[in-house]
C-alpha cells in the first residue's frame, strides 16, 4: 500500500529520519517513539510536506506502485494518501455537513465542472451524511464546525479525510487535545476506519496503541528499532529502555488526553 526505502531527512547536522525502510500493508500500524524520534518528520516526508535528503516514498493504488517522493501535499492527497489533523482544512464558519460535502465535491472527478456538480449535489450530500454517521457526528451535521469540541473536531477531520476516498489513511495524533471522556470514542473511531482502510497511526496514548494496532513500529533517533505485533514490541528490552519504560497496560498517564475540557459530542462511532 505504502512503502519507503532508505528514507532520510537531515536538518543541518541532525538526522531526523535515518534510512527508514518501511512498508504498510492492509493493517493498522502505529508509529511510536519518544519526543524528537522523527515521527512527525516521517509523516511530513510521506505527505510531501518535506522533501527527503535521500530515499523514496511509493504508494500503491489499484495494484500499481507509484513513486510519490517529490509530490506536493496536494498531489499526495489526490493520489490517495490522506492525513487527518495537521493538513486538514476545517472551515470553521461552515456547518459540519458542508465541510464534508465540500471535501466530497473536491475529490469528485466532476469537480471541474460546476453544473455537473450541481447535478450531483444530492449525491455529495447523501454521502457526506453517511460519513458523518460513520464517525459518530450524524446529529451534529447542521452545527457550525467552530462550535465542536476537540474530540468532535478530530472526528470531523477523519470524515473529511474519508471523503477523499483514501488508499491509505495517516492518523496524526487523533487524541491530541481530546478529553479523557472522549478517548474511548476516538479509539472506536480508529478501529472502525481501520476496518476499511490501511491506517498508519501516530499516537502517544499507549493504551490505544497497544489495544488497536496490528503492528507497532518504534522510531528512536530517526531509526526503526523495533517492528512487530504490540505484545512483542512491548516486551522488547530496547523499546522499554528507549520509550516504554514503566508502561503497563491501563496505567495511562498521557497528558494529551487530560489536557482540555471536551464536552461530550453526544455520540459514539458507527
Ligand atoms: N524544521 C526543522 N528544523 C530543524 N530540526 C527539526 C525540524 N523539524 C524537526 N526537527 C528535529 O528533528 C527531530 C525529529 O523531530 P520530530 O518532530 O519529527 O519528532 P517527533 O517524533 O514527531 O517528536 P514529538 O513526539 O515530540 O512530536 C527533532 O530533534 C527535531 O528537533
Amino acid at each position: 500500500m505504502l512503502r519507503t526505502q532508505g528514507l532520510t531527512r537531515e536538518f543541518g547536522g541532525l538526522t531526523a529520519v535515518d534510512s527508514v525502510d518501511f512498508e504498510l500493508d492492509t493493517e493498522l500500524c502505529s508509529l511510536i517513539g519518544p519526543n524528537g524520534a522523527g515521527k512527525t518528520t516521517f509523516f511530513n516526508l510521506l505527505t510531501g510536506t518535506l522533501s527527503p535528503t535521500e530515499g523514496t516514498v511509493e504508494l500503491q493504488r489499484d495494484g500499481r506502485w507509484e513513486n510519490i517522493t517529490d509530490a506536493s501535499p496536494h498531489e499526495t492527497a489526490s493520489k490517495g494518501l490522506h492525513r487527518s489533523y495537521q493538513v486538514t482544512n476545517v472551515f470553521p464558519n461552515s456547518t459540519v455537513l458542508e465541510n464534508v460535502r465540500v471535501a466530497e465535491q473536491a475529490h469528485s472527478d466532476d469537480a471541474t465542472t460546476f453544473w455537473r456538480n450541481v447535478d450531483h449535489y444530492d449525491e455529495f450530500t447523501e454521502r457526506a451524511h453517511e460519513l458523518l454517521d460513520r464517525v459518530g457526528l450524524a446529529r451534529r451535521a447542521q452545527d457550525i464546525a467552530s462550535t465542536l469540541s476537540h474530540g468532535a473536531k478530530r472526528k470531523l477531520e477523519v470524515a473529511i479525510a474519508l471523503a477523499g476516498d483514501p488508499a491509505v489513511l495517516l492518523l496524526d495524533e487523533p487524541n491530541a487535545g481530546v478529553s479523557s471522556e472522549s478517548v474511548d470514542e476516538i479509539r472506536d473511531l480508529i478501529e472502525a476506519v481501520a476496518e476499511d482502510y490501511p491506517v498508519l497511526l501516530v499516537e502517544h496514548n499507549m493504551d490505544i496503541v497497544m489495544g488497536v494496532s496490528d503492528r507497532v513500529v518504534v522510531l528512536h533517533q530517526g531509526a526503526v528499532i523495533a517492528d512487530g505485533p504490540p505484545a512483542e514490541v512491548q516486551a522488547n528490552p530496547d523499546v522499554q529502555s528507549a520509550y516504554l519504560g514503566g508502561y503497563e497496560p491501563g496505567s495511562l498517564n498521557d497528558e494529551s488526553t487530560a489536557a482540555e475540557s471536551d464536552p461530550d459530542s453526544g455520540e459514539g462511532t458507527a
